[in-house]
């Protein structure tokens, strides 16, 4: 008999992702490997970019949610620097840690190298101090086996990836953390109202063409509430689990981090607005709200109020050691 519930109704009605068991496998040995290898690692989950949503199950087009994937892959960088272990869910294509420095759309990595006067190619002078520290930091996080990369597409993807991860980290506990910077789509096209085909935008009648410049019209579907579901029953509850909430009305974001704090129950929110995601964000517990600001001098790099972050993961844990947590 059919469930009542939206949540098991979305993952009966939609089909499982053809990577999923390949992914669940390899999160499997990813912490199996580093339990065995100190019982005391930390294991973040990053969620990273934005997801789509087809309008067409052969997909030409589709919808998708804003997000280069530059929080996260900056995020997974500080996390590996204070010894987590990371597993990286991210939108294919979008920034990945290490590599976002010299990512093919901004920092073409060409434009940092030359022909030296032997013939060979070599990093230019300039920036070679950086490159070195951010190859190092690469060839640490790939020898100790410090991230996992597992990518999605579409919201469909997500949403599987994200219930079999949790499930999988339950058994880490209070070392599990999640940090949901991926820009979630909150409305979908089931499959079965999902066209096959590409959508026309005319069609032929009687050897006639007509159709020209019609709308398009397209029902979605709000995507179920997930965060509560993760936060109450696909992670272990002694996990800490931070989401994003994204803005772009500045009347509107800290009220809306906090009802989503509220409604869901989880640990913190970390708001931003879109036009200053870069240099300032703002956590949100219950009955606080901290900005986190990069000064306008430092603005080039990325903010991802790391560091205050991962002070609160250590709190927790120790507290949870105590039996009195107090994030
Ligand atoms: C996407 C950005 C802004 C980063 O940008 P890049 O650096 O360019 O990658 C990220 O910081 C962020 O706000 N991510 C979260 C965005 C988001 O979709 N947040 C959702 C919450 S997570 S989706 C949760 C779902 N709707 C539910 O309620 O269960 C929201 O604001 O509503």
């Amino acid at each position: 008999m059919a469930t009542e519930d939206p949540q098991a109704q979305y993952f009966e009605n939609n089909p499982a992702p053809k990577q999923l068991r390949k992914h669940e496998a390899l999160v499997r040995e990813f912490i199996e490997y580093h339990i065995s290898t100190n019982p005391e690692t930390r294991i973040v989950l990053v969620t990273s970019g934005g997801t789509t949503v087809p309008l067409e199950n052969q997909t030409v087009r589709f919808i998708d949610n804003f997000s280069a994937g530059t929080r996260g892959a900056t995020s997974a960088e500080y996390f590996v620097r204070a010894g987590y272990a990371v597993i990286f869910l991210h939108r294919e294509y979008s920034l990945l840690p290490y590599s976002r420095h010299y990512s093919h759309s901004t920092n073409c990595f060409l434009d940092f190298m030359e022909g030296s006067a032997g013939g060979d190619v070599v990093v230019r002078q300039e920036y070679q101090m950086k490159m070195k520290q951010v190859l190092e930091e690469y060839q640490y996080a790939k020898k100790n086996r410090l991230l996992l990369m597992l990518p999605y597409v579409t919201v469909n993807e997500y949403l599987f990836e994200l219930r079999s991860l949790a499930t999988l980290l339950q058994p880490v506990g209070s070392r599990a953390l999640f940090y949901l910077a991926a820009a979630v789509s909150d409305f979908f096209i089931p499959r079965d109202r999902m066209e096959e085909h590409k959508i026309q935008s005319s069609t032929v009648e009687n050897g006639k063409k007509t159709g020209n410049g019609t709308q398009l019209v397209i029902n979605l579907d709000p995507v179920p509430k997930f965060l509560s579901t993760l936060v109450h029953s696909w992670a272990s509850r002694e996990s800490m689990i931070v989401s994003f909430k994204l803005e772009t009305d500045p009347n509107l974001l800290v009220s809306k981090a906090e009802q989503a704090l509220h409604k869901y129950g989880h640990d913190l929110v970390i708001g931003n607005l879109l036009t200053t995601r870069k240099w300032e964000v703002v956590f949100v517990r219950t009955g606080e709200e901290r900005w986190v600001r990069v000064p306008k001098a430092k603005r080039s790099r990325s903010v991802s109020g790391i560091e205050e972050l991962v002070g609160r993961a250590d709190k927790k844990k120790d507290a949870a050691k105590k039996d009195e947590v107090d994030l």
